[in-house]
């Protein structure tokens, strides 16, 4: 039985290799085609048990209010699902940047969700993690399950696929692009049929790219900016675009020559969350 009363656990970045969105539902949710790849690079949150039910984050969260907090949010919401007394005091550090389209949000309300069922021995499986994640965010159920995934419905209905590891250079063009604005945009491109077949051999492109391109002139900068070296894509709804390269040298001289108002960061690829890997070193070990 393992008995840590403190660790620290990555809350990774995701890619959206592809993101088709097939229809809008009644309730403002769209219907989509994705696939979600996980990179070695994210957040790091800090967890130590409280017993006195007390719930506390800091570190990097200073213009996000708590009840906002995605962190705050995942664990309230867990600490009330299993009606425990314990508590817990979190910290981060925020590398991924917000608005991104990295799903950083995301990544760490389900690092917390993953952490704190260890920590505070609750023992529930991904599946029902992955239901109460959903009430969170709709990526937040693939950061849960931990394997890279072509995903359907809403971003929840998850079928697991193996990718060939990559390295990614990806660029944030200071930009924050609000997911909610894309998604209720009139202009989006919202008729993509469905994927017929092996998704290998269709054209793969992110239909929320043309219209922030269009609000974004900067996001279309660096998707142009990035082409001398790859074919360059959008990520979510934006705003940080990405190359893909077999080697991590070659990724790496992209982000040396990035032009200084942008930020950027190389990680690979992994079909594990790199949450998983980590968390079963820490208590399976
Ligand atoms: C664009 C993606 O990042 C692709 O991975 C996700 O679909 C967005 O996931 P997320 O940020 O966890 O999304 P949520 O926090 O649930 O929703 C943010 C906003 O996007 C809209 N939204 C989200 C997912 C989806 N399939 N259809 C939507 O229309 C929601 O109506 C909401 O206004
Ligand atoms: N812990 C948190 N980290 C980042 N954002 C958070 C957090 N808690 C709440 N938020 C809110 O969630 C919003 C979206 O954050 P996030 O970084 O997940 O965006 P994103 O990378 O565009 O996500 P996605 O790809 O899922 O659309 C932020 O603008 C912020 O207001």
């Amino acid at each position: 039985m393992n008995n840590k009363t403190s660790f620290s656990l990555i809350a990774p970045a995701k890619l959206n290799l592809f993101l088709h969105i097939n229809a809008r539902r009644e309730d403002g949710y769209h219907e989509l085609e994705t696939l979600f790849t996980f990179l070695n690079f994210g957040d790091e949150l800090h967890f130590e048990l409280t017993t006195d039910g007390s719930i506390s984050v800091g570190g990097d969260t200073k213009n996000i209010p708590l009840n906002d907090n995605l962190i705050y949010k995942a664990a309230l919401l867990l600490q009330t699902h299993c009606k425990t007394s314990l508590g817990v005091k979190i910290n981060l550090i925020k590398r991924l940047p917000m608005g991104g389209g990295v799903g950083g949000g995301s990544s760490d309300a389900a690092s917390t969700l993953l952490a704190l069922n260890k920590l505070w021995k609750l023992a529930l499986n991904l599946e029902t993690l992955a239901q109460l994640g959903l009430k969170l965010g709709a990526d937040v159920p693939v950061f849960i399950q931990g394997q890279s995934a072509i995903a359907h419905g809403i971003g929840e209905k998850l079928h697991h696929v193996k990718l060939e590891q990559k390295w990614y250079c990806v660029v944030h063009p200071n930009q924050h692009v609000s997911t909610a604005k894309i998604f209720t945009h009139p202009d989006l491109k919202r008729d993509t049929p469905k994927i017929i077949g092996d998704w290998k051999h269709h054209t793969l492109t992110n239909d929320c790219e043309p219209l922030v391109k269009k609000l974004c002139p900067e996001v279309e900068k660096t998707l142009q900016w990035l082409l001398k070296y790859a074919p360059s894509k959008m990520t979510g709804t934006g705003s940080c675009c990405f190359v893909e390269f077999a080697s991590q040298v070659q990724a790496q001289d992209v982000l040396e020559n990035l032009p200084h108002t942008w930020q950027g960061f190389v990680a690979s690829s992994a079909n594990v969350s790199p949450a998983h890997t980590e968390l079963t070193a820490i208590f399976d070990q």
